[in-house]
């Protein structure tokens, strides 16, 4: 008579494991039982420790598979191994991540400002055309939502292209690769965005943008402490901010603001700039100090950041940003294109762009 697999079985359940004390099956010694025809195949999986113990064990095995009807029978001793068996269930969800790094981009720092209207933009797109000109392969992203400059300050315009549907490629001038929320939108169109939306509109353009490699990507955060600036410091490596902040009183309280807020994020401040610091006369040079002077230098001491620099209240810095070239590409010899240059060195020298 053939032997049947279920025979077999029964056969197997009438020897003891020495170990256990249960039966061989019971007891998971037995392994791989392959019944075809009369010919029976198994193994006896066990600690190796023991095989001396099992030799018995073994014979009996052959013997009991025989007597259920098995022709020639092969069981072979081997030992259990101590690693886990594969885990074959779906793996878990993946844990949220933390801060991830833009693909090719080896450094990111936030230009922020604790109120609108100080200047951040033109210190952005500055420190952004400073940096080309030092050499460095730069992305500026403008993330400032309500009243995105860049395009105009970098003399950008028209939809940027994305010839799939996924990957949205960058504008470039002046040396600088560069995007912004103002290119995919109209330009009149007042943008009303919410919470969801800015965060949406911020890791597409961090992460869909075809950056390429990046020495240093500066990013300019809408004014205040709001969302946009949170989620990219939550969601994206942030290497550095730079608060921009003007002399008065009132910009130098958000100002602080702004730094708590990086700095409870973790995000170093690499340092304050402080933005229309002097007036100088276009017509004859005359220097005044319209807002005061020495306010941010002495908070910046205060809070142990440094002052990376003065930029003066000068017409040709205005005229340059509304003419679609910085001043730093208008007239980098220049005592105000000075003013942005000695920052991009400085952060060139301090490996964080
Ligand atoms: N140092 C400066 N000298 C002369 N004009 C300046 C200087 N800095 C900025 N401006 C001008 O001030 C205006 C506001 O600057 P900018 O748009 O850079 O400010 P912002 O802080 O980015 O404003 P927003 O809050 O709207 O984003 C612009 O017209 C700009 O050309």
């Amino acid at each position: 008579m053939a032997a049947t697999r279920d025979g077999v079985l029964e056969a197997l359940k009438q020897i003891t494991d020495p170990v256990s004390g249960s039966d061989i099956v019971a007891a998971g010694v037995v392994r791989a039982l392959n019944v075809e025809g009369d010919e029976v195949r198994f193994v006896l999986e066990i600690d190796p420790a023991k095989a001396k113990t099992y030799e018995p064990v073994r014979d009996a095995a052959e013997a009991a598979a025989r007597s259920a009807g098995a022709g020639s029978v092969s069981a072979v001793l081997t030992a259990h191994s101590a690693k886990e068996p594969p885990d074959l269930k779906p793996a878990k969800k993946a844990e949220p991540k933390g801060p991830q790094r833009v693909p090719g981009v080896d450094h990111i720092i936030a230009i922020a400002s604790g109120k609108g209207g100080v200047g951040k933009s033109t210190v952005a797109a500055n420190i952004a055309c400073a940096l080309a000109a030092e050499g460095r392969r730069v992305g500026l992203l403008d993330a400032d939502v309500y009243g995105p400059s860049q395009p105009r300050m970098m003399g950008v315009s028209g939809r940027p292209a994305s010839p799939d549907g996924k990957i949205i490629l960058p504008l470039r001038n002046h040396g600088v690769t560069m995007m912004s929320i103002g290119l995919m939108v109209n330009e009149d169109q007042a943008v009303v965005w919410r919470g969801p939306m800015l965060m949406g509109a911020l890791q597409q353009m961090l992460m869909q943008v075809q950056w390429g490699a990046l020495d240093c990507l500066i990013v300019d955060l809408p004014p205040g402490t709001g969302d946009v600036s949170m989620t990219l410091a939550q969601k994206t490596e942030v290497d550095g901010a730079i608060i921009v902040s003007t002399p008065q009183d009132v910009a130098l309280l958000d100002a602080r603001k702004g730094i708590d807020m990086f700095t409870q994020l973790k995000v170093p401040v690499l340092g304050l700039i402080e933005n229309m610091s002097t007036h100088i006369c276009s017509n004859c040079g005359h220097e005044e100090h319209i807002f005061g002077h020495g306010g941010v230098k002495a908070e910046a001491g205060k809070m142990g950041v440094p002052l990376l620099s003065e930029v003066p209240l000068h017409l040709d810095i205005r005229v340059a940003s509304d003419g679609g070239a910085p001043i730093v590409v208008t007239r980098p010899d220049s005592p105000q294109a000075q003013a942005f240059r000695q920052v991009a060195r400085d952060l060139v020298s301090r490996g964080v762009a």
